[in-house]
């Protein structure tokens, strides 16, 4: 996939901006604050409809303004697809090749991007919950039929939650436990289940991606970790059973607390570099290395369930890594993937293992090639 060009109205600090990105590697270089990352986001949002920097789409359109466009033209497979997007205050409008689309889930997708900016690092250094969100939004991505499982399981989870706290200190009917244990189990196993599948395909690519990043000095390991012992079982049975036992287990502290204690919603994963955890003994660069090699490993299985490999985008991240690890970077990707690059400087890019570059000049939102 391949984006070919992109035009930019009112979109944030761009009062019209129309690029031709035909090459392989796009690089947009300028001093902070001058638009680079709002193009970066511009075809991320393209891609998704939506920002990875804010929810507020009010913030997408320049300050001058009241609407906002972005323009682009994709190279898929089946041939070349332009899309538009519009912000307005009434909402957005998406389109394919001029016809509106009623329902924005038809238009993403269309463009496929993966996304890898400086605050990806919490994937390895955050919360839980920032893992969690990781996972739920790379599966999403992959297999939209889980977001609408996740919020199946939310719902069931915010009731019985309201359940466990009026039932307290009354007491709790079994009865009327059993009832939301059987819809939390019910929807839960088939979350675990999807989390257990994509992180075992996940562990296969991001193992690979980072041996080569790390010139086979790191071995990579994945590992989930749910919030009971559930066995990677083809038969969800087993799983639906390991889930009742635990609540049964958590049963009396669940009343004490009035909330639910067992289930995905508390998951995790941990990453081990070498053997060694690495929230806790990686360096700063291993674990950017890390969220990195999680991100391209993304770009794999997206290749794997579309048939092409997405755009990557790489946010301010080259000049946080070192001239080996980059140049493995650049040297895994840049022949299948197309990229675009935000630096402030090249002093830390190593030019000369580039191919098909573009550079672009940005200030004061305005572009050069
Ligand atoms: N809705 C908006 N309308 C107009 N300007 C905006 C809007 N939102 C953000 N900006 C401006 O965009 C600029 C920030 O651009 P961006 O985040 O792309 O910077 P950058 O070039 O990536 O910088 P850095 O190297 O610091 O990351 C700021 O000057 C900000 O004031």
């Amino acid at each position: 996939m391949f984006l070919k060009s992109i035009e930019l109205q009112h979109y944030r600090n761009y009062e019209r901006v129309e690029l031709q990105t035909d090459s392989q590697v796009n690089i947009f270089i300028g001093p902070n604050a001058q638009g680079k990352t709002n193009l970066l986001e511009a075809i991320f949002v393209l891609a998704l409809s939506k920002s990875h920097r804010t929810s507020k789409d009010k913030e997408l359109i320049g300050w001058q303004s009241d609407t906002a466009r972005i323009i682009g033209e994709a190279e898929r497979k089946y041939g070349t697809v332009k899309l538009e997007l519009a912000f307005s205050g009434q909402g957005k409008k998406a389109k394919i090749n001029g016809l509106e689309q009623r329902k924005l889930s038809d238009f993403v997708g269309t463009l496929n991007v993966v996304m890898f900016a400086p605050e990806d690092l919490e994937i390895v250094k955050g919360t839980p919950g920032i893992r969690r969100r990781f996972l739920d939004m790379e599966i999403g991505q992959v297999q939209p039929g889980y977001l609408h499982t996740l919020q199946q399981y939310a719902k069931v989870l915010v009731q019985r939650n309201n359940y466990l706290k009026s039932a307290y200190p009354g007491g709790a009917q079994q009865a009327m436990l059993d009832i939301w244990n059987a819809q939390l189990v019910e929807y839960g196993v088939k979350i675990i289940k999807k989390r257990q599948n994509f992180i075992k395909r996940l562990q296969k690519w991001a193992e690979t991606i980072h041996a080569g990043i790390t010139a086979g000095t790191e071995q990579l390991e994945v590992q989930y970790k749910p919030s009971f012992e559930a066995a990677a079982s083809e038969d969800e049975s087993v799983l639906f059973e390991q889930f009742m036992i635990k609540l049964s287990q958590v049963k009396e502290q669940e009343l004490r607390r009035g909330m639910t204690l067992a289930g995905p919603h508390r998951d995790d994963l941990a990453f081990y570099i070498n053997g060694k955890e690495a929230q806790t003994f990686g360096s700063q660069g291993q674990q950017r290395t890390t969220a990195l090699s999680l991100k391209l490993a993304e770009i794999e299985l997206i290749r794997e369930e579309i048939g092409e490999y997405p755009v990557l985008l790489l946010d301010d991240v080259l000049s946080e890594l070192d001239r080996n690890r980059q140049t493995q970077l650049i040297e895994t990707f840049q022949s299948k993937v197309q990229t675009f690059i935000t630096t402030t400087g090249l002093e830390s890019v190593d030019i000369a293992k580039l191919q098909d570059a573009s550079l672009y000049h940005v200030k004061e939102g305005s572009v050069m090639r």
